[in-house]
């Protein structure tokens, strides 16, 4: 069990601290959770998991969905059902299933025609729901977001959507301690994306792998939390289980009066508990990076992975200088797919599209960035002939907010084209995507092969520089339009106050589906069947013929094995897709963790080996004879009577893997503590419970009620 800290603690040791229900003897620690959102690609076999074990969603009051990936972008005024609307099928299919999971379970969904619907991680803060010193989920990996607040933010997949859903708790190990410090003053043009996307071109994809990162520095300190959230939001792009800002005047700011932020008295207590949520001086980190902020100039991306980063002064890598054969390999293969020739200038890189938007670049700070952008190019700039351009609002409120700052007609009269919230060309789930071939310069956070479209290339880049490469055509250094005096010949942006658009007179507060007495919500009573007992398959020993990939950084949209394996989304479907082809156990160098648990939750094995090992195993493989993965042993064994591999795993992974085990039942034998917890979180942190609508109470007494318990 790991020792607790006892000396000087990190922010992240601090929320931990506060969310632990109870901890095994080897330290794995069931963490409650505060708040779940909840969208439509992860969700609906989650849903479909409570219903078959007759269990229900246990607290709907923190709990919020919407739907964001699926739906088209095209404008809303004409919808009338979703059936209409989305037209691919499986992405129909997905709406409708929210939709109906939504009603069926009784929770809080903003949908396509409630102005507040938009991305996960966009609606989240801008509603309050996100607060500082929660811990928050989402079957989403860039749930990193919402540690800008100074919370503990993890995306998760299904299965995990299926347990928090059902016990509002999760089994957790403890990461690392990381700390990246920004110092200094950032030059001109140089924003939060810049510094985002420099941090991982320095520590890489796996850089904070195993890691919580906090972001720290004077930098940081004077980012608006707009700018704070985009920073964190690619945290997972750096490898790590989440970022975080401690808190501060900027953030309570930004929360005040928010529609679920706490009110009156209750502001006041949450207000000097969050005070208290900072990293102690002497706190230790078990990794600590630091950054000069004058080393920071605006930053594009080149290949296929977040971490192939360039100055927009530089050029495009030449693999021939690269000595490491695999490294070789790999850069050679991402300018191929790029369509890139070494050593081109990156200003010299011609583009057909640009998307504005994602959980990245979307909110009302990223608009109007761009805005001053094609503002300072003078009010006859255009977008670029061959170039199609979107922008994309991260939600409703924001589409109105920039509406009523006239940013949408700067936009329009340039020739952007102005869609509704969503998703929209991030990620190919939706119409809006980049076609074979075509080169788009995108605010988002993944430039994974195929990630807008098969066979689409993508460089990452932040709003501004996005805005410049739309009217040039090409990727562009974004100071060419900042050297013009921005306020003397050209028009300034009149910013209006967000609070104005948060209040919401025509629509009502969500509907609870249950009441005890004038309570908004009551947690759902678990009613387990004792005879519901699910469970995963088991594994013991694997005997088969293996597969060598020679790829580092894949990313669950290629899931193919290689180094750093499943790297990016936390879409459970990776390991489903393995499974289905009959792959039970990867072997790689390392894992993202989403990944590694998705695959634990499936009943099958992600072993950890160092490069050397692997490349020896994948050796084996190509014999075409088998391997046998012995977990009873923790032995592989190899053909040609060559000595077996050992290899270590968790006790607790390795005992629910050996024997079945599902969490969800195993979680439930603790209510009994979750209820203690829960009731210590109504004392200490009332603001927590319910939903802080307009006249709606928030609950005092407990709660919960057991009629049985799952006999295990
Ligand atoms: C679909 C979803 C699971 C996925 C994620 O986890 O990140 C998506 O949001 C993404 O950005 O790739
Ligand atoms: S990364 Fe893209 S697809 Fe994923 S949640 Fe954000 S906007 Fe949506």
């Amino acid at each position: 069990m790991p020792a607790p800290v006892s000396g000087p603690r990190t922010l992240y040791d601090k929320v931990w601290d506060d969310h632990v229900v109870h901890v095994q003897e080897d330290g794995l620690t069931l963490l409650y959770i505060d708040r779940h959102l909840v969208h439509e690609v992860t969700s609906p076999q989650a849903f479909e998991g409570l219903r078959n074990a007759g269990r229900p969603v246990r607290r709907t009051d923190c709990t919020l969905a919407t739907v964001d990936h699926n739906i088209p972008t095209a404008p809303r005024k004409a919808f009338t059902k979703t059936e209409d609307y989305t037209v691919e099928p499986d992405s129909k299919a997905q709406c409708l299933a929210l939709e109906e999971n939504v009603k069926e379970f009784g929770l809080t969904y903003f949908g396509m025609k409630d102005r507040r619907q938009g991305i996960v991680h966009v609606i989240g803060p801008e509603q309050g729901f996100t607060l500082p010193g929660i811990t928050c989920v989402c079957g989403d990996s860039h749930t990193s977001t919402h540690g800008a607040f100074g919370s503990l933010a993890f995306g998760i997949g299904t299965s995990e959507v299926e347990h928090v859903l059902a016990t509002q708790t999760l089994p957790q190990k403890k990461s690392k301690n990381m700390r990246i410090t920004v110092e200094g003053t950032l030059l001109e043009g140089v924003t939060s994306k810049d510094v985002i996307l420099h941090i991982i071109g320095v520590i890489g994809t796996a850089g904070g792998t195993g890691c919580v990162i906090e972001y720290a520095g004077s930098v940081f300190r004077a980012f608006s939390m707009e700018a704070r959230m985009s920073v964190c939001n690619m945290s997972i792009e750096a490898g790590a289980r989440a970022g975080m800002v401690a808190p501060d005047e900027i953030t309570f700011a930004y929360l005040k009066d928010r529609p679920l932020a706490p009110k009156g008295e209750a502001w006041n207590v949450a207000e000097a508990y969050w005070r208290t949520l900072k990293s102690d001086e002497g706190a230790v980190f078990d990794k600590e990076v630091r950054i000069n902020a004058a080393d920071i100039v605006p930053t594009v991306t080149w290949g296929t992975s977040p971490q192939d980063v360039a100055p927009i002064t530089g050029s495009v890598p030449d693999p021939a200088i690269i000595s490491d054969p695999v490294k070789r390999k790999s850069v050679e293969r991402s300018l191929q797919y790029m369509g890139l020739a070494p050593n081109t200038p990156m200003t010299d890189v011609k583009i057909d599209k640009v998307f504005i938007g994602s959980c990245t670049n979307s909110r009302i700070e990223d608009l109007r960035s761009a805005a001053k952008i094609v503002l300072a190019a003078g009010s006859n700039a255009k977008v670029a002939s061959h170039v199609r351009a979107l922008v994309v609002p991260g939600s409703g409120i924001i589409k109105e907010q920039a509406e009523a700052e006239g940013l949408d007609v700067v936009f329009k009269r340039t020739g952007f084209d102005w869609r509704e919230a969503g998703c929209s060309m991030c990620v190919g789930l939706n119409p809006d995507k980049v076609a074979p071939q075509e080169r788009c310069v995108s605010t988002s956070n993944r430039n994974f092969e195929g990630r807008q479209g098969p066979g689409g290339r993508t460089h990452l880049a932040s709003p501004a520089m996005a805005a410049a490469a739309a009217l040039y055509g090409h990727l562009t250094d974004v100071r060419k339009l900042l050297g013009k005096k921005v306020g003397q010949t050209i028009p300034v942006i009149k910013e209006l106050q967000a609070s104005t658009f948060w209040t919401d007179p025509v629509l009502a507060p969500p509907e609870p589906q249950q009441q005890t007495g004038d309570a908004i919500y009551t947690t759902s009573i678990l009613k387990l069947p004792p005879s519901v007992t699910p469970s995963i398959s088991k594994f013991a020993v694997l005997k088969g013929i293996a597969a060598r990939i020679d790829i580092e950084n894949v990313d669950t949209d290629t899931i193919i094995p290689g180094e750093n394996f499943g790297c990016g989304s936390s879409r459970e479907h990776a390991p489903w897709s393995l499974d289905d082809f009959g792959i039970r156990c990867v072997i790689a160098p390392s894992f993202a963790e989403i990944f590694r648990a998705n695959m634990l939750q499936n009943g099958m094995l992600a072993i950890a080996l160092p490069r050397d090992v692997c490349r020896s195993l994948g050796e084996d493989a190509e014999t075409g004879e088998d391997l046998e993965v012995d977990l009873e042993k923790n032995e592989i064994r190899r053909p040609g009577g060559k000595p077996p591999v050992l290899f270590s795993i968790d006790l607790f992974q390795r005992h629910c893997l050996l024997n079945g085990l599902d969490y969800i039942g195993l979680t439930l034998q603790k209510l009994d503590a979750i209820e203690v917890f829960e009731q210590r979180r109504s004392t200490i942190w009332p603001w927590l419970d319910g939903f802080g609508y307009k006249g709606v109470k928030i609950p005092i007494s407990s709660k919960t009620k057991v009629d049985e318990k799952l006999e295990w």
